[in-house]
């Protein structure tokens, strides 16, 4: 768990950046509000969501040394102004994490949300957006939405599988508030990120996290998401019991942009195989290689190869587009199995139209079927 400091160790006020607006930075300080005289937001109606919030500039030093300033990072501000609520970022504290989309430092977790049912859940398209979130690097967090529709027999049979894939799954049902509480627990004094398809009620989820978001993005739509869109912004909202929550514009099929290299360590199942022992290869990719400690009977191995398959038409386009008049390093050896071989990828990118791009990547897809 993180431990957000209030000073640092020469006393300077710290707070953590909630949001970009234009050349102002909104800050929440670390420190309690009944210490000082600063207003909270006027919506802030909840008591444990009122960590006074200052607007700040940046100050000229950090613009001169190109010190860039994200939603999330932990901030000094100085020569606060106790009335007005205004001070100015003097330091960005060293960063643990970045993420790209949303961008935001010091994310300490995604939470993924899916519906037990309506819309279906798909276990392919589960795993997408777990291998997706484990690319990040940041603690996956898997929520799932209307537990209400099914019976404990069927949550516990979801569960199960789950655990099988190296998931504990929140089970959470916003329509009667079931472990609304115990989500809550999860995500205080942390930065969350949440993650999902639409349809499973990440929206109606976010509402009931944060009572007072409605009041904040009302004007634009009446959903965070929504206002989002709208708006263009990231932005961290506070939790009633402590903690920082995040949108991402939403998406159906999360792009895997992973190397066919690294691609399984985004399975924790398959990460534990190999704590334990190694491939005969340091570059297995756990197909058919011989003494291969992965390859075998866990039932997510038919989608690490379907992902494997698209990251390597991915590697290999990437490397055409790198040196178009090189033939494809992909060997055909019958039977739907190739080989494929890895080789430096290439520092000058010359531009390919994009209808050349999408022709290679057809012949790609066919040469592969054949
Ligand atoms: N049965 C049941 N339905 C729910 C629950 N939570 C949300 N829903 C319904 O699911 C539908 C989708 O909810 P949203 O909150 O709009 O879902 P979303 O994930 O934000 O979807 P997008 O806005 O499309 O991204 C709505 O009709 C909700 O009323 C729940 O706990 N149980
Ligand atoms: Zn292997």
């Amino acid at each position: 768990m993180t431990t957000v400091e209030t000073m640092s160790t020469d006393g300077q006020l710290l707070g953590t950046v909630l949001a970009v607006q234009a050349n102002f930075y909104r800050v929440q300080l670390h420190i309690e509000n009944k210490t000082t005289k600063v207003e909270t937001e006027k919506t802030d109606s909840h008591p444990q969501a009122t960590a006074p919030i200052m607007l700040c500039t940046r100050r000229t030093r950090l613009k001169k040394i190109g010190q860039q300033v994200m939603v999330g990072d932990r901030v000094v501000v100085s020569e606060p102004d106790w009335s007005g609520g205004r001070g100015a970022i003097s330091h960005v504290l060293p960063r643990e994490s970045e993420l790209d989309r949303p961008a935001i430092a010091n994310v300490d977790q995604i939470l993924l949300a899916f519906a037990v049912t309506d819309p279906p859940l798909e276990p392919y398209q589960l795993s997408r957006f777990l291998v997706k979130a484990e690319s990040s690097y940041v603690d996956v967090l898997l929520c799932l939405n209307k537990c209400d529709l099914i019976s404990p027999e069927e949550e516990e049979e979801i569960a199960q599988r789950l655990r099988g894939w190296g998931y504990d799954p929140v089970f959470v049902s916003v329509y009667n508030g079931t472990n609304i509480d115990g989500l809550l627990k999860y995500l205080s004094d942390k930065i969350t990120v949440i993650a999902g398809p639409s349809g499973v009620g990440k929206s109606s989820l976010i509402n009931v996290l944060i009572p007072t978001v409605n009041l904040r993005v009302g004007e634009v739509s009446g959903k965070l998401a929504r206002g989002r869109h709208t708006t263009r912004h990231t932005e961290l909202f506070k939790l009633p019991g402590g903690g920082l929550l995040a949108d991402t514009p939403g998406f159906n099929q999360p792009d895997l942009d992973c190397t066919p290299e690294e691609l399984i360590y985004y399975f924790p199942e398959a990460r534990e195989r190999l704590a334990k022992s190694s491939c005969r290869f340091s570059d297995c990719l756990h197909r058919d290689e011989p003494d291969c400690v992965v390859r075998g009977d866990w039932e997510r191995y038919e989608h690490y190869l379907q992902f494997l398959h698209e990251a390597i038409a991915r590697q290999l386009q990437l490397h055409q587009q790198a040196d178009p008049e090189s033939t494809l390093k992909m060997k055909s050896k019958g039977q739907g199995k190739q080989q494929y071989e890895p080789k430096l990828e290439s520092k000058k990118y010359r531009r390919v139209s994009r209808k050349t791009q999408l022709q290679e990547l057809e012949h790609l897809y066919q040469d592969s079927e054949d």
